[in-house]
């Protein structure tokens, strides 16, 4: 599918679907499918979602309708339209949105045989990771083989204790030596100043990619910044955006690729890339970096803001700060040896830290999952008399995870950061459902994110540290928290509108 853009400024213009979303409802009616309905002989109780007339073009629209949440967009024309279920053609491709919170998570219903997400796997690794198509379509089509290996790896690495285990070693390992680099490593009584976000992505894209791809990638300095301007165009690449508009992300993707074929990546590989590399070894060396980039695309664009947001609501919510603070003291307290990295079992320990993080990615999970419809079905919205839907062959569900995560009748105040609200798992929601059936932040049925214990520990540990040796303060207490940055929503977990500067000085022991 493709996305609307803003010609302006090539590439450092951000596409989002809000700004389709937003044209879409310059103009609308729904007349035209009640014309249609009329035509078309459906089962009785069944409804084609209305429809939003729009004008959606693709070139020349962009920042100037960013100006409000996709959220709102959907949840707004579905009442408008009086649907739960709606489509809107964003450039040729019916998109059918859900704004019913029981109804939103369908697409990750493995049941139901005409969703089908591989073609948009496949249009991944080419836009995105710039693999030749017919090597895409080759590999995925036919070596069903190697990827379930390939998926088993991921598991094994990623997922399973002892293996974590070592990586979330590994991982304060990478964090120790980035806070020597930054200059926190000794408490000189001196505070130095950082700016939220870049702080956070200093630790946790190298906390990331050194465990998962190699630790030759933590002596590449640049590596960081030239990723950065390859991800800030990821959403027109995945568009198919005009070249002229992709240019500067493809000529930065080219460089992030060339430093993930460097000798020292080679020599430093972590076993999950050994054993991946015999997997996948038939495979041409720029293929197999162009597919690594792609983990580094799944990891590090929603581990950052992930990171950055549990640290800000922290350094905004002083109770919640204090009561972590405890949290980590108590169970470094017990520690033999203070200077051990944590274990899985201790940050096991950290349940209110666990906590904040469910829910920031309750709060800030932005991203659409996108599935293509490959055959008609029928979605049966949850009222036992309501209208069931009829979901054509061809049309592209576009399901946006906050329709749940911050629906007022599922969580209670849902714009509000309540640090203890997943602290008890067996915890209802308002509807008296179980709360985590509505928090799916990491995706679901074949596609579940393959990250999600790894990174739940990651974050952890990190936090653990730095609230344990690090004095955070913000720059200006009476500033503002960030919002969400209304033109990266649709993609990944949220970016902030802005980047807090955070003090920070290494504490005396
Ligand atoms: C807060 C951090 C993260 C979030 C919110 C997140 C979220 C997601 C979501 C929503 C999906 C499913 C996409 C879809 O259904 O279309 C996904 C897939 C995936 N994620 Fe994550 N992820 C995170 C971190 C990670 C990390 C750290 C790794 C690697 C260590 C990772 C590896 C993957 C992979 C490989 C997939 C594709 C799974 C498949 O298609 O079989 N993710 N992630």
């Amino acid at each position: 599918m493709t996305l609307a853009t803003s010609s302006t400024k090539p590439d450092s213009v951000h596409v989002t679907l809000l700004s389709i979303a937003a044209t879409a409802a310059t103009v609308y009616t729904v007349s035209s499918v009640l014309a249609f309905q009329k035509r078309r002989k459906l089962p009785d109780g069944v409804r084609l979602p209305p429809h939003l007339t729009s004008y959606i073009p693709y070139i020349g629209v962009g920042l100037q309708f960013a100006n409000g949440l996709i959220l709102d967009f959907v949840s707004d024309t579905a009442k408008k339209l009086n649907a739960s279920v709606f489509t809107a053609t964003v450039n040729g491709t019916k998109c059918v949105f859900i704004a019913d919170p029981d109804l939103v998570f369908t697409v990750y219903k493995d049941s139901i045989k005409e969703v089908d997400s591989i073609s948009l796997q496949k249009q991944a690794m080419t836009t995105l990771s710039g693999i030749n198509r017919s090597a895409v379509d080759e590999f995925m089509d036919n070596n069903k083989e190697v990827q379930k290996a390939a998926w088993g790896q991921f598991h094994k690495y990623f997922f399973q204790s002892d293996q974590v285990s070592k990586n979330i070693e590994a991982v304060q390992r990478v964090i120790g030596g980035r806070l020597e680099t930054m200059g926190l490593s000794k408490a000189d009584g001196e505070w130095k100043s950082f700016h939220m976000f870049e702080f956070v992505r200093e630790f946790s894209f190298f906390a990331s990619v050194g465990p998962l791809l190699s630790n030759g990638l933590l002596t590449q300095d640049q590596i960081i910044e030239t990723y950065a301007k390859f991800e800030e165009g990821v959403p027109l690449l995945f568009a198919e955006a005009p070249s002229l508009l992709t240019r500067n992300t493809a000529a930065a993707r080219e460089r992030v690729v060339q430093m993930l074929m460097t000798s020292e990546v080679d020599e430093g590989l972590s076993e999950f890339m050994k054993a991946r590399k015999v997997t996948l070894g038939h495979l041409p060396k720029e293929v197999l970096a162009r597919m690594n980039l792609g983990l580094i695309v799944a990891t590090v664009s929603n581990s950052v803001p992930a990171v950055f947001w549990v640290l800000c609501e922290l350094m905004h919510n002083p109770k919640a700060f204090e009561a972590c603070a405890k949290e980590v003291k108590h169970v470094s307290d017990k520690k033999a040896n203070k200077e051990d990295p944590f274990t899985m079992e201790e940050l096991d320990e950290m349940p209110l830290l666990e906590s904040c993080f469910k829910e920031c990615l309750r709060m800030y999970q932005a991203s659409f999952s996108v599935r293509n419809v490959t055959g008609d079905f029928i979605l049966n919205p949850k009222e036992k008399n309501g209208p069931k839907y009829l979901i054509e062959k061809g049309t592209c569900i576009m399901a946006y995870t906050a329709t749940a995560h911050m629906h007022p009748s599922i969580f209670e105040n849902p714009e509000t950061f309540q640090y203890d609200r997943f602290l008890d798992p067996t915890k209802t929601a308002l509807n008296g459902k179980r709360l985590l059936n509505y928090w799916r932040p990491f995706g679901g049925g074949a596609h579940l994110c393959s990250g999600r214990k790894f990174i739940s520990y990651e974050v952890r540990v990190f936090l653990a540290i730095l609230l344990l040796k690090v004095d955070m303060k913000l720059e200006d207490p009476s500033e503002l928290k960030p919002a969400i940055a209304l033109d990266r929503q649709g993609f990944s977990i949220a970016h902030p509108n802005k980047d807090p500067t955070l003090l920070a000085k290494m504490r005396e022991s």
